[in-house]
């Protein structure tokens, strides 16, 4: 796929860290090495925070029992509104089946270099193997290894990006990605009530939403205390479901109130966070959060994200609902396949991306 940006890149070289780790150097190659600000302080004892992430029971969502299912909804609310990030138990979808997609994963990072550069992401693209949102030389690299694929509708597929090899990969990320869609459009209808919304509100406006997965391999670092995995950002997305993998290290952060908050993986549970276009349809109210991975001395992580937002024609912008005297319109109205491609044509960086959909506030005289 062409990039977007329709401009020659000169991304310079962008080491795979996998093939790094192999080489066993101890020093790290001075792109990934972050500047003192953005190093991560990697604190040696769990924060207070990690077990105050919400968690949602889903079972209680889906279940007839009226009260529980009230109680749950204004847990999601206050999860929405203050974390803008939760972890859902009981989401239905088989274990067998996380498990299958993570084994499929760990597989693919697994293959030689040369096989996985057969599906090559091209510099200013996202689709494929490498290191996406890199769009010059002197950029600073994550410590990540990326192999991402478009889902639905079916004209954002690239046949020559999906692998043959592991040989069941590709069928599983079908199975698995239906199945993630249906929550994500449970998610939404619930999200929608805990707003006061119409169960359909999201759906209805969303037309045949774009879902994409990708996959995202740290590699363990000599020096995690000078790296990032994953840059900080808000996602683009509506929702995202990221699942950590079973018996994986602390690797996800989320900045809360300008803390970063370790996510302490809760076993089967999806890692479910609210994005940029969520936190423009509700005027604020229910916030991208912004997150980060970090890498760990000893042990790989990997993570399985899925992207769900609005088809590329859909208009964007708060819902009239969510405006009123005391809310004034924090957002303009745009289209969401521009915003989409502002957000995979910039680096990440923290929630910069979603200055494209604000109103500067009024001065008072
Ligand atoms: O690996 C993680 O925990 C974070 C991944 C993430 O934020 C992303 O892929 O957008
Ligand atoms: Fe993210």
């Amino acid at each position: 796929m062409a990039s977007v940006l329709n401009l020659p890149l000169n991304v310079g070289q962008i080491d795979d860290v996998q093939e790094l780790k192999k080489a066993r150097k101890t020093k790290i190659p001075i792109r990934f090495v972050r500047d003192v600000a953005e190093r991560p302080m990697l604190a040696t004892t769990p924060s207070p925070l990690s077990s105050s992430i919400p968690v949602i029971d889903f079972r209680k969502l889906m279940s007839g029992n009226k009260e529980e299912f009230h109680l749950e909804i204004l847990k999601l609310s206050a999860s929405c509104e203050e974390w803008g990030f939760f972890q859902v138990i009981n989401h239905e979808i088989e274990v067998d089946l996380l498990e299958k997609i993570e084994k499929m994963g760990m597989e693919f990072f697994m293959l030689p270099v040369e096989e996985k550069q057969k599906y090559p992401m091209a510099p200013g693209t996202v689709q494929g193997y490498g290191q996406a949102f890199v769009f010059s030389e002197d950029q600073k690299l994550d410590w990540c290894n990326m192999f991402a694929l478009g889902l639905v509708p079916h004209s954002i597929r690239n046949p020559k990006l999906w692998p043959t090899n592991p040989p069941m990969f590709s069928e599983t990320v079908q199975t698995y990605s239906k199945e993630i869609r249906k929550l994500c459009e449970y998610l939404l209808r619930f999200i929608a009530l805990s707003l006061g919304l119409n169960a359909n509100v999201f759906e209805e406006m969303f037309r045949e939403s774009v879902q994409a997965i990708r996959m995202n391999y740290y590699p363990a670092c000599p020096r995690p205390d000078l790296v990032l995995g994953l840059s900080p950002h808000s996602d683009g997305s509506a929702l995202t479901v990221l699942q950590q993998g079973m018996g994986n290290t602390v690797g996800l952060h989320i900045l809360k109130d300008g803390t970063w908050v370790p996510v302490q993986p809760v076993e089967n549970a999806l890692v479910i966070n609210i994005g940029d276009t969520i936190e423009v349809l509700t005027n604020g109210r229910y916030k991208s959060s912004e997150h980060r991975a970090v890498t760990h001395k000893e042990k790989d992580r990997l993570s399985i994200v899925t992207f769900y937002a609005p088809s590329y024609e859909v208009e964007i912008g708060p819902i009239q609902e969510m405006i009123d005297e005391n809310h004034p319109c924090k957002y303009r109205r745009y289209n969401h396949g521009e915003y989409s491609k502002h957000y995979v044509t910039s680096k990440l960086q923290g929630k910069k991306a979603l200055d494209f959909a604000k109103i500067p506030p009024k001065k008072s005289l």
